[in-house]
C-alpha cells in the first residue's frame, strides 16, 4: 500500500536553528493504522505534510502509494504540480492540526467538499455512519464558528475521509476530544481503516488510547542535528 525510503526534511534554517526530519524507510500495508510519537518539536507534524506532499523535502528516495507504480519522489523533484494535486485530492485524506474548515460552509457542506470536487455523490452511507457515530447529525445546519473545538475536530474527520482516500494523516486528531469520545474516534479510524483497505498515520501524544488500540508506533528520537523516525522494533 505505502513504500517509502529515505526522506530527509530540513527545518528551522536560519535564525532557529537547522533541524532535520529523516524517515529511513516505512512500509504500510491496507487496513495499517501507525501512530507516531514523539517529544513535541522533532518533527512528526512535518513528517505527516512530506507524506501528504504539502512540503518540497530536501530528500526522498522513493515514495509508491496505492497500486500504482508512479514514484512520487519523482513528481515532486520535476515539480509536477497537477499531478501531485490530483494525487493529494484522490489519494489521502487530511485531518491537520488547524482543522482547516471552511468557515462560510456548514457542517455538511464542509464534509461534502472533498466529495463534491472529485465529481462524487455528496454524501454516502459511510459518512451518514462517521456522522452518527459521532454525534454530528444535529450540527449538520451549523457554520464551523457555532461549534466547540470538538466538534469541529470530529468535523474535519469525517471531512478527511468522506472520499474514502487510500492514505489517511491526522495530526493529533483526538487532542480536542475528552477521553470517552478519543475513543470513539479511534475506534471509528481502526474500523473504516481496515474496511476500506486504507492505512492510516495518526500523531498523537495518548498513550492510553495508543495502547488500547495496540496501535504500532513509529517513535522520533533525538539527534545531533534533528530527529530520526523509525518503527519500533
Ligand atoms: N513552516 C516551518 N518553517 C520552519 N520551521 C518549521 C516550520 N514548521 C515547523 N518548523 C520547525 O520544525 C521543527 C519540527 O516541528 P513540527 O511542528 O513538525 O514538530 P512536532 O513534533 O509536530 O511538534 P508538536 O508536537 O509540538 O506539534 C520544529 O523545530 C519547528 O520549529
Amino acid at each position: 500500500m505505502l513504500t517509502l525510503s529515505e526522506l530527509r526534511v530540513v527545518r528551522g534554517e536560519g535564525t532557529t536553528g537547522r533541524h532535520e526530519v529523516y524517515l529511513p524507510h516505512l512500509e504500510l500495508a491496507s487496513g495499517d493504522m501507525l501512530a507516531i510519537v514523539g517529544p513535541s518539536g522533532c518533527g512528526k507534524s512535518t513528517l505527516l505534510e512530506a507524506l501528504g506532499l504539502l512540503l518540497q523535502p530536501s530528500a526522498l528516495g522513493r515514495y509508491v502509494l496505492g497500486p500504482s507504480a508512479t514514484d512520487l519522489a519523482a513528481l515532486l523533484q520535476v515539480e509536477n504540480e497537477s499531478a501531485l494535486a490530483r494525487i493529494r485530492s484522490r489519494e489521502l485524506g487530511f485531518l491537520l492540526q488547524n482543522g482547516g474548515l471552511l468557515p462560510f460552509l456548514n457542517v455538511r457542506d464542509n464534509i461534502s467538499l472533498p466529495r463534491r470536487l472529485l465529481g462524487l455523490p455528496a454524501s454516502s452511507e459511510r459518512v451518514h455512519h462517521a456522522c452518527a457515530i459521532l454525534g454530528l447529525e444535529p450540527l449538520l445546519d451549523k457554520r464551523p464558528g457555532a461549534l466547540s473545538i470538538g466538534e469541529r475536530q470530529r468535523t474535519a474527520f469525517v471531512r478527511a475521509m468522506a472520499h474514502e482516500p487510500r492514505l489517511l494523516l491526522a495530526d493529533e486528531p483526538t487532542a480536542a476530544l475528552d477521553p470517552q469520545a478519543g475513543e470513539v474516534l479511534f475506534g471509528l479510524i481502526l474500523s473504516l481503516v481496515q474496511e476500506l483497505d486504507m492505512a492510516a498515520l495518526v500523531v498523537s501524544h495518548d498513550r492510553t488510547l495508543v495502547n488500547q488500540f495496540g496501535l504500532p508506533r513509529l517513535i522520533a528520537t533525538l539527534t545531533s542535528g534533528g530527529s530520526r523516525f523509525e518503527p519500533e522494533p
